[in-house]
C-alpha cells in the first residue's frame, strides 16, 4: 500500500479582513499517496492556491489538521513549520523564482546550503537533480541563458535535490509552450513514480491531464469530485457534492 505522504483532514481557511474577509476553503480533506500524480483543477478563486500553501506549510489553517509524512504541523511555530517544509516539501511556480545571478547548480545547490547541508557532496546531488530534469549539460548557464522551459526544468530540480516527499507545483506549465509543458510535465510524472514521494500540480491546462493518476476538483472552497487519471487504470469516481451545500 503506497504511503500517505500528506494528509489535510477538514481544512478551513479565512482570508482577509472585515468586508473583505473571504472563506477560501471550507473544509477539505485531501491525502497525497506516495507514488502519485495528483492534479487539483478547479476555476479560480476556488481556493487551489490556498489549499496548496496549506499543504506546504507557508500558510496554516484556520481550522483542520495537516500531517506531512505523520507528523502534525497542528500548534507548530513558524520555525516548526518552516523546518516541516524544509524537510518534506518542495514547491515550483508559474514563475520559476530562480536567482538570476546564480548558475544552474548554484540555484540548486543553494537548497542544501539553506539546510545547513555544506559538504563536498552537495554539488554532486545539485548536479544529479540536473541531470534528472536532463540539464546535465546546462550547470554552468544563468537564469537569462535558459529558456523558459529549462529554467522550470532547473526549478524543479531544486525542488527535489534535497530528497523532500511532497512536491507541490503551482500552474508549473502556464507559461510555457505545449512542447515545453509536454517535457515538464513529464518530467514531473517521472518523479511521482517514485513510491516515497507525492506530486500534486495546480493547473487550468489540460494539457497536463493524460499525466494525472487522480484528478481532484475544486469549486468554491470544497472538494466537489475526484476522477482517475489516465496513468491508472482503475477508475475511482467519486459521487459529487454540490458545492453550495452548506
Ligand atoms: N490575502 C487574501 N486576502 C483576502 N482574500 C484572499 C487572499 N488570498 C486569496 N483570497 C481569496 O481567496 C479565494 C481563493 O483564492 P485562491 O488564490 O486560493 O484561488 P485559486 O483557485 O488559486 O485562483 P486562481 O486560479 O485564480 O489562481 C479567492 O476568493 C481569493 O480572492
Amino acid at each position: 500500500m503506497s504511503t500517505p505522504i500528506v494528509e489535510a483532514i477538514d481544512i478551513e481557511k479565512t482570508l482577509g479582513e472585515g468586508a473583505g474577509r473571504v472563506q477560501a476553503l471550507r473544509g477539505v480533506s485531501l491525502t497525497l499517496k506516495g507514488g502519485e500524480m495528483t492534479l487539483l483543477m478547479g476555476p479560480s478563486g476556488s481556493g487551489k492556491t490556498t489549499l496548496l500553501s496549506i499543504l506546504g506549510c507557508m500558510l496554516t489553517p484556520t481550522r483542520g489538521t495537516v500531517r506531512l509524512r505523520g507528523e502534525t504541523t497542528t500548534g507548530a511555530s513558524a520555525e516548526g513549520l518552516a523546518r516541516l517544509r524544509r524537510s518534506h516539501v518542495g514547491f515550483v511556480f508559474q514563475s520559476y523564482h530562480l536567482f538570476p545571478t546564480l548558475t544552474a547548480l548554484e540555484n540548486v545547490r543553494l537548497v542544501l546550503d539553506v539546510r545547513g547541508e555544506r559538504g563536498e557532496d552537495t554539488r554532486e546531488r545539485a548536479a544529479a537533480a540536473l541531470t534528472t530534469v536532463g540539464l546535465s549539460h546546462k550547470h554552468h548557464a544563468f537564469p537569462r541563458e535558459l529558456s523558459g522551459g529549462e529554467q522550470q526544468r532547473v526549478a524543479i530540480a531544486r525542488a527535489v535535490v534535497g530528497r523532500t516527499s511532497a512536491i507541490l507545483a503551482d500552474e508549473p506549465t502556464a507559461s510555457l509552450d505545449s512542447e515545453n509543458g509536454q517535457a515538464i510535465m513529464t518530467v514531473l510524472a517521472e518523479i511521482a513514480k517514485d513510491p516515497e514521494r507525492a506530486v500534486l500540480v495546480v493547473t487550468h491546462d489540460p494539457r497536463t491531464l493524460p499525466f494525472a493518476d487522480r484528478i481532484v476538483r475544486i469549486e468554491d472552497g470544497r472538494i466537489v469530485g475526484e476522477d482517475a487519471g489516465a496513468r491508472r487504470a482503475i477508475v475511482t469516481t467519486e459521487p459529487e457534492v454540490p458545492a453550495h451545500v452548506p
